[in-house]
């Protein structure tokens, strides 16, 4: 296998197809991210967003076609391999829940003293540093209920940057936040990346703040990527779908209904009693 150099994509999609069982989510799916790139999977409720996130880390196989993570075909890896790639990354959910019985000082060290061997004194230089780059370095003694919700929100960031992933995966990082938060957290994605020289993938409902710092943006629907390219590049586009869900339009391709399927129809039945 020859050794991934920093040109090459750290995350590629060719020709991939999602799903869970017999249901196919996404298909035809080529995605590719780069170092030092923030890059945004948009697209409306159910569309498949958290689904490409799971194939991203491996927690789930691609119905077709293959996914590269860090140059590594992640079908091919399992275990200990898997979790190599996995320690290479840091993922961010939205309930990025926090050890309560533990300081803030002591959740951001704990991935160090999980899976390293670095001593006492390292482990504070780079919890007091990952700290200060969410600007938290002073609420370092505070016990997790002494913090707000926002606050939290940028410990479990801290948390998950503390071991230099090279790829960040944030799961919807603008939701249940204020607009000044939404702000400072984008800003903060965004320099992370820069400082860390590492690949964010966000996926997000949020068009303003994902646009604000997003290299490139891919959106799908339908089934499938129906656009992609810079934030200009789909603001720019006359595509009806892309434009619905830009401006937030309630008419247009997005369906408001889950779609009907024998699934559903057969339930029915068995509810209802009614052929
Ligand atoms: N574990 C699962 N088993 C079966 N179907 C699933 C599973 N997880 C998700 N789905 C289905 O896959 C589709 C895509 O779901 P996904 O969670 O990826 O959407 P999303 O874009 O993240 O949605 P949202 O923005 O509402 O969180 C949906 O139709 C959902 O019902």
């Amino acid at each position: 296998m020859n050794s991934p150099t920093s040109a090459d994509p750290i995350v590629k999609f060719t020709n991939v197809a999602l799903g869970y069982g017999d249901l196919t989510v996404l298909q035809g799916i080529d995605i590719e991210v780069r170092r030092g790139q923030v890059v945004a999977m948009m697209g409306g409720s159910g569309s498949g967003k958290t689904t490409l996130l799971r194939a991203a880390t491996g927690q789930i196989t691609a119905q077709k076609g293959t996914i590269s993570v860090f140059g590594s075909d992640i079908a091919a890896v399992s275990g200990e391999g898997l979790r190599e790639l996995r320690q290479r990354m840091g993922v961010l959910f939205q309930q990025g829940a926090l050890f309560t019985d533990l300081n803030v000082f002591e959740n951001v060290a704990f991935p160090l003293r999980e899976h390293t061997q670095v001593s006492e004194s390292q482990i504070t230089e780079r919890v007091l540093e990952k700290l200060d780059a969410v600007g938290l370095r002073a609420a370092a003694h505070l016990g997790i209920s002494e913090v707000s919700g926002g606050m939290a929100r940028r410990i479990a960031l801290a948390r998950a940057i503390v071991l230099e992933p090279e790829l960040i995966l944030y799961d919807e990082p603008f939701a249940g936040l204020d607009p000044i938060s939404m702000g400072i957290t984008a800003q903060l994605i965004r320099s992370l990346t820069n400082r860390l020289n590492c690949a964010s993938v966000l996926i997000t409902h949020d068009v303003a703040e994902s646009f604000m710092i997003a290299d490139h943006v891919y959106m799908v629907g339908q089934g499938r990527l129906i656009a992609q390219g810079a934030p200009k590049d789909l603001s720019a586009s006359q595509d009806p779908y892309v434009h619905q869900f830009l401006n937030g339009e309630p008419d247009g391709p997005i369906a408001f209904h889950y779609p009907t399927s024998p699934a559903f129809t057969k339930w029915l039945q068995q509810h209802t009693g009614r052929s």
